[in-house]
Parts: structure tokens; C-alpha cells; sequence
């Protein structure tokens, strides 16, 4: 019998953390805290460069082991999950694509189709279907014959939203999301996932380099300040200029703007 019919758990968080820290060789990247990510919700980490958001990331996608504290997706340990059932729960977006052969646009994106391919593992006229219209969604119609070795860097980098946006999960993870991409696109592959979030009650969780989107589409944001700092909590609780100039060792000023908060440097 296949333990892992029964996941996720009903009724939990789609991603806990408890008491979590992270240590790199002697290094502490960040000292013990906790967060959980209800459906619907977006939590942002931000931090200076080498602060170990990505470490982070990779954590809570199961990719690598808390050094201390630990890690649930759906209620339970990675380790209940079998790699195709959490790969059906949670997709993870890298900083980096890996292309190692030329494929051709819609082949790559049906790599995100596999977790969900029956025995045979061959993908069906529906997931054809499901992947031209995630093309479509990040306006890459068109596309579809093109090589991947023959894609612009943002072109490349939204064939990788594509794919994660074929492999449907509930829980998404994102590693610099915006890499690449010009402004209309940012806000566009912002909005995309924030529509999955309201309309399918997805999670995401994102690194992200921009305070001000950070402050547009968070819910709730980890601040790591590269010194094992950290603070947690809700986007207006963290968004304050004292903790982010002294995170980001820059001194930085608050407006609101019609409603907005805005961060500008000194
Ligand atoms: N295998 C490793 N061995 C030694 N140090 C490592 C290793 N992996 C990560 N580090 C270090 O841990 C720190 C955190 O790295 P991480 O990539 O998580 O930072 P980040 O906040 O994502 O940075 P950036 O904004 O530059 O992408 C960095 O100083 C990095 O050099």
C-alpha cells in the first residue's frame, strides 16, 4: 500500500517551518524561528546578497535538511512524501535553468507535466493543451517550435514560469522570479502568481531583490540580515525603514505614496 495516498494532510498549513535555523560550514545564516503559509497566502524573503535566502528556499522545498527545527509540507515531513506526490504538491522555480540539450520551447515546458503523467509516462493531448495555454499566459504564444538555446534571457526565464505554471501545484517556491524579466513583466508574472494564489488558493513563497514589490505583493516576509538576524512576521510589522537600512546596511525612508509603500534609499 502506498502510504502516501492520504497526503496532504487536511486542514494544514501548506507549509510549515518550526523553529527553523541554518547553518552553512561554521556559519549561522539565520537564527530559530517559525512560519506557516496558509492557502491563499504570499511570504517574500528578502535580504543583502549571500544573506542565505536561497538556502532558505531550498530548505522549504525539501531540496536540502534544516540544520536545526524543522520542515512540513501539507502537514507532514518531506520525508512521508514520495518525489512525485511532492512534486505534484510544490514546485520550485531555480535561480538557474539548466538546458542541457536543444529542446524546443513546448517540450521544455512539458517537463512540468511529468509529476502528474500516468504509468506509461506518456503526456496526452491535455497536457498539450494545459502547456500552450501557460505559454499563452506569459506571452509566449508562438513560441512553441522555437529552441530554448535560441531564447533572449527573459524569454528563457518566462518558458521556466511556463513550465511550473503547467506543473500546477499547490505550493509554489521561487527563486528570484523576476531574473531577467523587464518591468511589464515583472508586475505581469507577479500578478499571474498572485492569481493563483486568490484563485486557486495557492502559496508562494519568493525570493525577491525589490523592497518595493516585496511591500505590493507579500503577506507576510522573512528579513534576513546576513549577520543571522532575522525577523518574521507580517508585511507591515517588517517593512519598517529601521529594519531593512540595517539589513541592508543602506539607509532607506518610508513614504506612502496613494497607498502604497515605497522605500527609497538615502
Ligand atoms: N556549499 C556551500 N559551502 C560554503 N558556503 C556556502 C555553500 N552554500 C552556500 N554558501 C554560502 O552561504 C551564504 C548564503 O548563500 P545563499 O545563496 O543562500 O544567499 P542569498 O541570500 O540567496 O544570496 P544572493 O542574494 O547573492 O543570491 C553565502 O555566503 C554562500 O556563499
Amino acid at each position: 500500500m502506498n502510504a502516501s495516498r492520504s497526503l496532504p494532510l487536511d486542514e494544514a498549513p501548506l507549509l510549515e517551518a518550526e523553529r527553523l535555523a541554518l547553518q552553512v560550514g561554521e556559519r549561522w545564516l539565520c537564527c530559530e524561528f517559525s512560519l506557516s503559509l496558509a492557502a491563499g497566502e504570499c511570504l517574500v524573503l528578502l535580504g543583502p546578497n549571500g544573506a542565505g535566502k536561497t538556502t532558505l528556499l531550498h530548505t522549504l522545498a525539501g531540496l536540502r535538511e534544516p540544520s536545526v527545527g524543522a520542515v512540513r509540507l501539507g502537514g507532514l515531513p518531506y520525508a512521508a512524501w514520495s518525489a512525485q506526490d511532492a512534486a505534484r504538491y510544490r514546485g520550485v522555480l531555480l535561480q538557474q535553468q539548466p538546458d542541457h540539450f536543444a529542446a524546443s520551447v513546448l517540450e521544455t515546458v512539458l517537463i512540468g507535466r511529468h509529476p502528474h503523467l500516468g504509468r506509461w509516462g506518456w503526456e496526452g493531448p491535455e497536457d498539450e493543451r494545459i502547456c500552450r495555454a501557460a505559454l499563452q499566459d506569459v506571452g509566449l504564444a508562438g513560441f512553441e517550435h522555437r529552441g530554448v538555446l535560441t531564447l533572449s534571457g527573459g524569454e528563457r526565464q518566462r518558458v521556466a514560469v511556463a513550465t511550473l505554471l503547467a506543473q500546477a501545484p499547490r505550493l509554489f517556491l521561487l527563486d528570484e522570479p523576476l531574473n531577467h524579466l523587464d518591468l511589464r513583466y515583472q508586475i505581469a508574472v507577479l500578478d499571474l502568481f498572485r492569481r493563483q494564489a486568490a484563485q486557486r488558493g495557492s502559496g508562494v513563497v519568493m525570493v525577491l531583490h525589490d523592497i518595493n514589490l516585496a511591500a505590493r505583493y507579500a503577506d507576510h516576509i522573512i528579513l534576513l540580515d546576513g549577520r543571522g538576524g532575522v525577523v518574521a512576521g507580517g508585511r507591515d510589522t517588517v517593512l519598517r525603514a529601521d529594519c531593512l537600512s540595517h539589513a541592508f546596511g543602506h539607509a532607506l525612508r518610508r513614504y506612502d505614496l496613494d497607498g502604497r509603500i515605497t522605500f527609497i534609499p538615502e
